[in-house]
């Protein structure tokens, strides 16, 4: 048996077709939605990584604003530039480029945002928002994962997914989406203290592997039939992308995510998604008011 493929590049691409039309009505009402950026250093993958965030934007319409900040920069230089972005009124939504430079307290920085332009969703106000059932900005990666597993049909209502690890980008947060009503998946998080990996992932009909250990899944994990999510980027000594997931999974599962070309340009997706979803509950409230 070979896996389907869980094609992100495409489910992206549908997405950002989807979101231009919104765009443009979005336009024809006088909102012009736009992404802000601010990148602190100037490291070549977080360039890279913004750079496409702005192309993604300009394919669908969405303007541009890019704030950059050398790897000396203070908190309060950081904080400043923060609180611009708060005020900027073409500003739609922003990130902030993580990660930020040593001895940056990057929570502090974080909380300054405004919740209704946080574009990547990890406000607390709007991780909050999420485990109360209110509407918010959703985190990019796990919402990605829940698109990737939706446009392709797979089963989420009654699924066991194992989730390796709990980092704040995804394996924090992906249980509470999973464990929606409109999901309805179980869902169990595995961690550095699980005491044995092996055995939960073998009860998985579907795994996010997230822990960033390079194919820390292997085949002998995987009970067949299992869709597998590679959300891991380690690299070889080549630069090339090592996900977590061992390339021999694809013969047990039935679904898996390619690594590149799978989880990633779905959470490049989310961040549009977010950002044209707060201009249209802007549009909204402006029409209400
Ligand atoms: N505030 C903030 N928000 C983020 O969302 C954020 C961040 N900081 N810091 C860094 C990580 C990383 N990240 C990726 C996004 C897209 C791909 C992506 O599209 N990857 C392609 C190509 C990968 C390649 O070839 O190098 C793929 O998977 O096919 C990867 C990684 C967002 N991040």
């Amino acid at each position: 048996m070979t896996a389907q493929i869980l094609d992100g590049k495409a489910t992206a691409a549908a997405i950002k077709s989807d979101l231009t039309a919104r765009v443009a009505a979005l336009k024809a009402r006088g909102v012009t939605p736009g992404l802000g950026t601010l990148l602190v250093g100037d490291d070549p993958g977080s360039r890279w990584y913004v750079n496409g965030k702005h192309k993604d934007c300009a394919q669908v319409g969405i303007g541009s604003i890019q704030r950059e900040l050398p790897d000396t920069a203070t908190q309060e230089e950081i904080e400043a530039v923060v609180r611009e972005l708060n005020a900027d009124p073409a500003c739609t939504g922003y990130i902030v480029q993580l990660p930020l430079p040593k001895g940056i307290d990057t929570n502090r920085v974080l909380e300054l945002m405004d919740p209704a332009k946080d574009a990547d969703g990890l406000h607390p106000m709007n991780l909050g928002r999420l485990v109360l059932n209110e509407t918010g900005p959703l985190p990019c990666t796990p919402q990605g994962v829940v698109q990737l597993l939706r446009h392709h049909g797979v089963e989420i209502n009654g699924a066991h997914v194992v989730v390796v690890g709990r980092g704040v980008t995804i394996g924090r947060s992906i249980p509470l989406l999973l464990t929606r009503k409109s999901e309805n998946a179980t869902v169990t998080q595995c961690h550095t203290g699980t005491r044995d990996l092996a055995a939960h992932l073998k009860q998985a009909d579907i795994i996010v592997a997230a822990a960033g250990v390079p194919h820390i899944v292997k085949p002998e994990h995987v009970k067949p039939g299992a869709a597998v999510l590679d959300v891991g980027v380690s690299r070889d000594e080549n630069g090339k992308i090592v996900g977590d997931v061992h390339p021999g999974v694809a013969e047990v599962a039935a679904w898996i995510s390619p690594n590149p070309g799978g989880v990633g340009p779905m959470t490049r997706a989310q961040l549009l998604v977010n950002v044209v979803e707060a201009a249209e509950r802007d549009a909204a409230a402006v029409s209400a008011g």
